[in-house]
């Protein structure tokens, strides 16, 4: 994993006491989600929560994912990332969205290969929400193939029936 620079003052925020449990798969967040859902280009990513404030995510690499030929496309392979860390919401209850996401691209990542990706809350300081993940190879303990860091910006719920649609009635899920 990367080190992570935290800024003065940042801490790490409680987990939710409704959290998944370690070990429990997360719910898809919402059905048409390009990372988690239906979707049929999507990545049908499968996520667990972990201990702690980390989860642990994994999708296979297919043919809808290709960027060079039998490689997956470098932007495909942020928005997975986005998506964990996006993901860790769950755990915490904040409602947020990204602001900024750093991807560093380790090794190729080839068709057929499942990458697993292991993502973690490393601090709060005001609505910034400070995030880091790492992608393995075909294991948990598998080669490194990418490492991201996120910063998530606290939003009132109101920011997703503002600018999305279909919110009505909903309490911290932030999508439908
Ligand atoms: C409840 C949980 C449910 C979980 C469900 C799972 C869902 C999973 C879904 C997964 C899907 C994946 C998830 C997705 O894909 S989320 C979709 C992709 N992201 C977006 O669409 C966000 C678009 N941007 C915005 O809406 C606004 O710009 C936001 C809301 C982010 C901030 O505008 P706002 O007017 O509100 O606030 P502010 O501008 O005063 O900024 C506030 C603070 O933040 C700092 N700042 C802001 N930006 C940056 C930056 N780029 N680098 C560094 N710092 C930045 C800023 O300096 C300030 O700091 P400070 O001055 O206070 O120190």
């Amino acid at each position: 994993m990367n080190k992570v620079e935290l800024p003065e003052g940042a801490t790490l925020p409680v987990r939710h006491p409704d959290a998944p449990a370690p070990g429990e798969e997360l719910p898809v967040h919402y059905s048409q989600c390009f990372g988690c859902g239906d979707n049929e280009s999507g990545l049908h990513m499968r996520v667990r929560a972990g201990e702690g404030l980390t989860l642990h995510g994994r999708f296979l690499v297919t043919d809808h994912h290709q960027g060079a030929p039998g490689l997956a496309h470098g932007g495909l392979l942020a928005c997975a990332f986005d998506e964990m860390l996006g993901m860790l919401g769950m755990l915490t209850h904040i409602p947020a969205v990204t602001g900024r996401l750093e991807t560093d691209f380790r090794r190729p990542v080839p068709v057929d290969s499942t990458l697993h990706i292991r993502a973690q809350v490393d601090g709060v300081l005001g609505r910034k929400i400070y995030t880091s993940a790492v992608g393995r190879l075909n294991a948990e303990d598998g080669p490194v193939a990418l490492t991201a860091q996120g910063l998530f910006i606290e939003v009132g719920l109101e920011h997703f029936s503002k600018h999305g649609r279909g919110l009505e009635g909903r309490d911290f899920e932030v999508n439908p």
